[in-house]
């Protein structure tokens, strides 16, 4: 197996002398290529800090991200804006989606902007859209679409680069537990037909549980692990539980 991300004795601050918060204390951990690992913990604990750092939105204060042994602390604005193109997919709590164009055009943007083939654009995102069942709202706008349509077209975008690492906030955050479903079935989908690797923060135990490993942060800290292994979803799910009751976060979202 090859690593696809290590996350290297990383530190963030934020604020300036005298008033400063360590979002993040001493953070390392590696993900091998097709994981699909969650990140949970309370409210504050550090998780998108995390995340944002990894995705190149935010730098560390210290330490090192490699993503496909590249150390992504040390690119450049401009090489920075290709490298995130070209290797990292993005979902977010609140789709993101560009509201003008299509189902289509939004799958199909990332592509064209890497100059791919008119031809060979049509032929991945009709392929992607078949896996994630969205090949019927491919011609509807945002607004014609369901909040779980949104996110899977979504999702869809983030993978039809092939993308080395696509990253998740909260991608169920905005969306009812039907929608949900459907939305980490295809992530399940992309995860083992496809080998995607995902990195999901999370902090709502249903959706982690169908993640293979979960990371638990607390204070800017790795508090716990657990790995999925033999465990159906559901044994996942109330291990998962614990932990959460352990490190007193919200079990409100359990369904
Ligand atoms: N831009 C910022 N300036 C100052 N402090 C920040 C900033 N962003 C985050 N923090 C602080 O860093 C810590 C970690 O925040 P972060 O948003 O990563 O937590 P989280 O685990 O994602 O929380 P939540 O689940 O509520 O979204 C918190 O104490 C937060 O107040």
């Amino acid at each position: 197996m090859s690593t696809v991300l290590k996350v290297d004795h990383i530190e963030k601050y934020f604020g300036n002398k005298g008033n400063t918060t360590k979002a993040i204390d001493q953070i390392s951990f590696e993900v091998e290529r097709g994981e699909f690992v969650g990140i949970m913990g309370p409210s504050g604990s550090g998780k998108t800090t995390l995340l944002n750092c990894i995705s190149t939105i935010d730098s560390v204060t210290t330490g090192k991200i490699l993503i496909n042994e590249q150390d992504i602390t040390k690119l450049k604005t401009g090489k920075l804006d290709q490298f995130r193109r070209d290797e990292l997919g993005f979902i977010f709590q609140d789709f993101n989606l560009l509201d003008t164009l299509t189902a289509f055009e939004n799958i199909a943007i990332a592509l064209t902007i890497q100059g791919r083939k008119p031809a060979d654009i049509t032929f991945l995102v009709k392929e992607v859209a078949e896996k994630l069942e969205i090949t019927q709202v491919l011609n509807k706008f945002p607004y014609q679409m369901s909040g779980g349509q949104k996110q899977r077209v979504a999702a869809a975008r983030a993978i039809v680069t092939d993308p080395t690492l696509i990253l998740a906030d909260e991608p169920t955050g905005a969306l009812d537990s039907k929608s949900s479903r459907l939305l980490l079935d295809s992530f399940e989908k992309l995860n083992e037909e496809l080998q995607a690797t995902i990195l999901m923060v999370t902090h709502d135990a249903f959706t982690a549980s169908y993640a293979k490993r979960i990371l638990f942060i607390k204070d800017g800290q790795i508090f716990n692990e657990l790995i999925r292994g033999k465990d159906t979803r559901k044994e996942f799910f109330n291990r998962i539980i614990e932990v959460v009751t352990l490190l007193g976060g919200d079990t409100n979202n359990v369904l």
